[in-house]
């Protein structure tokens, strides 16, 4: 049921939370170096859906499928190693270190790799200058503004060259031009790279950074272009 080429598919995924359905039969498939929006209105399921594609919620029924294994038969052990190496997160807030600089945080991942601290801090700025933070390099989180926060946090999630990259309403708490300079920065960075990227949002605006939109409602997920 893996459509052809796809490097991330879902199938039939269902999730309850106790008497709430979050996810009811829901399909999903990205390609590499794709970027695909998950849209719909609040608690309609697009947060549950990203969290099972990436291996931190488990579905009670369906399958996953990336790059041709089962996610929904691979041991904890197996799925936390997935994310480490080949998945990078950003968040709505950042979700940066506070004890740590800027360079550290991006270097973190790396470092959790196994990387040389002096090669990680090399690639993690690397990865700031492309995302026009580098000034920013030794200040800790709480001394940088919310959009600088945000690609600190853009060029974290790409610094392991992941494959796939999971942006869960990543400019939610940004203005609106500072939104559309993360939204931009990330989606060049994850194609010139080829990593598919998975946006989930609830403004067309920033859907409009996307080549492909998936529609959530009521748990169930539809392609848009199969809507219209
Ligand atoms: N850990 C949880 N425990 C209990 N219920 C949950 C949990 N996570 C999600 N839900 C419920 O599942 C449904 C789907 O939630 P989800 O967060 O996936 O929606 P969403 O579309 O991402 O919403 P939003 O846009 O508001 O973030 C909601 O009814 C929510 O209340």
């Amino acid at each position: 049921m893996t459509p052809a080429g796809s490097l991330l598919a879902a199938h039939g995924l269902r999730k309850a939370y106790g008497p709430t359905t979050a996810l009811d039969d829901a399909e999903f498939s990205i390609h590499p170096g794709e970027v695909v929006a998950v849209m719909g209105p609040s608690g309609s399921g697009k947060s549950t859906l990203l969290h099972c594609l990436a291996g931190i919620v488990r579905p009670d029924a369906g399958e996953i499928s990336y790059n041709g294994r089962s996610l929904t038969s691979m041991t904890d052990t197996g799925l936390s190693a997935l994310r480490r190496s080949e998945f990078g997160f950003v968040f709505q807030f950042g979700q940066l270190v506070p004890e740590l600089t800027c360079v550290e945080n991006v270097a973190l991942p790396l470092r959790l790799n196994g990387a040389k601290r002096k090669d990680a801090e090399r690639t993690a700025l690397s990865w700031m200058e492309r995302l026009e933070v580098d000034d920013v390099r030794a200040k800790r989180p709480g001394e940088v503004s919310g959009g600088q926060g945000q690609r600190v946090a853009v060029a974290r999630a790409l610094a392991t060259s992941p494959r796939v990259v999971f942006a869960d309403e990543p400019t939610g708490a940004l203005d609106s031009l500072n939104g559309e300079r993360v939204m931009e920065l990330l989606t060049d960075a994850a194609r010139s790279t080829n990593a598919a990227v998975v946006l989930v949002t609830h403004e067309t605006r920033v859907a409009a950074y996307s080549d492909r939109e998936i529609v959530v409602r009521d748990g169930k997920s539809r392609d848009m272009e199969r809507l219209v």
